[in-house]
């Protein structure tokens, strides 16, 4: 069943074109993430989802409630974790985590459940009963995390998780979210820099550039449409020269790139067919698309180039 669907959301600041027609389809349960550089509209479409920024035009119904007429009703049904810091600073995080269970209806015993479940798996039980205004930047995103989560949402929406956390943080919170897709059958929609995080976590990977998708498919399926690509290594120029007129590709320097559907398994012919030819292959090295290849391929910028811009 559809829980998200958008259809030409649009949202405009001034002359800034954010969002610019989006058209979107999240089934319940999928885990999506939302890629692309900075200042490409993710942030935008999430907030406009959890009802923080009003379209320009086009429709969104999320938990099947209307973004606009029907706002409450969106809250209600789901959690929203952004980029700024929601905790307060002076009570006790794990008085904060509580709080914040209470004020979505669950019972204390509840909120206290949860909120235990939380300071264990985000490992924040050294931080939970001291005060939020002397954590580290690290800590009270942790926290925050954790009160998007507190009332288990059925769909819940996170902008840029990880970024701010170590690598085990980030390997807690991303544990964390599957406990809850597996527990609870959570949709995730996210919005991630960490293409690895991208291609590990979601089923779908949504890469947005100006305010456009330019592409919407799972992670393999948007690498396999690039295709591997062998690296041969020979000896001299002339060498690669005469390599790339038995097998193909194209050379550079002392080095042929042939690209294949499945380089693992092109490399034992390419080296059977070089030697049959009396060609010495010096290397071979195998290259499989990452997710910035696609965009790469899709825009002729790395999303790296993009998010410095
Ligand atoms: N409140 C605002 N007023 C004016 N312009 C805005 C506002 N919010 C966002 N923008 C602009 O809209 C565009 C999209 O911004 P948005 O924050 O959605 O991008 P993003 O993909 O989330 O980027 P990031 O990866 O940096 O979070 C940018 O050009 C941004 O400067």
């Amino acid at each position: 069943m559809t829980t998200i669907r958008t259809r030409n959301l649009t949202k405009h600041f001034g002359a800034v074109h954010a969002v610019q027609g989006l058209d979107l389809d999240v089934a319940e349960g999928e885990l999506v993430a939302l890629l692309g550089p900075n200042g490409a509209g993710k942030s935008t479409t999430l907030r406009m989802l959890t009802t923080l920024l009003t379209p320009t035009s086009g429709t969104a119904q999320v938990a099947g409630y209307d973004v606009v007429s029907d706002q409450a009703a969106v809250r209600r049904s789901i959690g929203y974790i952004g980029q700024g810091n929601g905790a307060g600073h002076n009570q006790h995080g794990r008085d904060e985590l509580v709080t914040q269970g209470r004020v979505y209806g669950l019972s204390r015993s509840l909120a206290k459940t949860r909120a235990d479940e939380l300071i264990e798996s985000l490992d924040l039980a050294a931080v939970a009963d001291r005060r939020v205004s002397t954590l580290s930047g690290g800590q009270r995103r942790r926290l925050d995390i954790a009160m998007g989560l507190i009332h288990a949402p059925g769909l819940l929406f996170l902008d840029e998780p990880s970024t701010g956390l170590d690598p085990q943080n980030r390997a807690n919170l991303q544990e964390h979210i599957r406990t809850l897709r597996e527990r609870y059958g959570t949709t995730v929609v996210l919005t991630t820099h960490y293409l690895d995080e991208a291609d590990s976590m979601a089923e779908r990977v949504i890469v947005v550039d100006h305010g456009r998708v330019i592409a919407d498919d799972p992670p393999a399926r948007l690498k396999a449409a690039l295709g591997d690509r062998v690296t041969l290594g020979f000896a001299s120029a002339s060498e690669a020269t005469s390599a790339v007129t038995l097998v193909g590709g194209s050379c550079e320097g002392t080095h042929v790139s042939v690209p294949g559907d499945d380089g693992p398994a092109l490399v034992p012919s390419l080296l059977r067919d070089l030697d049959v030819a009396g060609v010495k292959v010096l290397s071979a090295t195998v290259t499989q698309p990452t997710l910035d290849d696609v965009f790469l391929s899709l825009t002729g910028r790395s999303l790296r180039e993009g998010a410095s811009k």
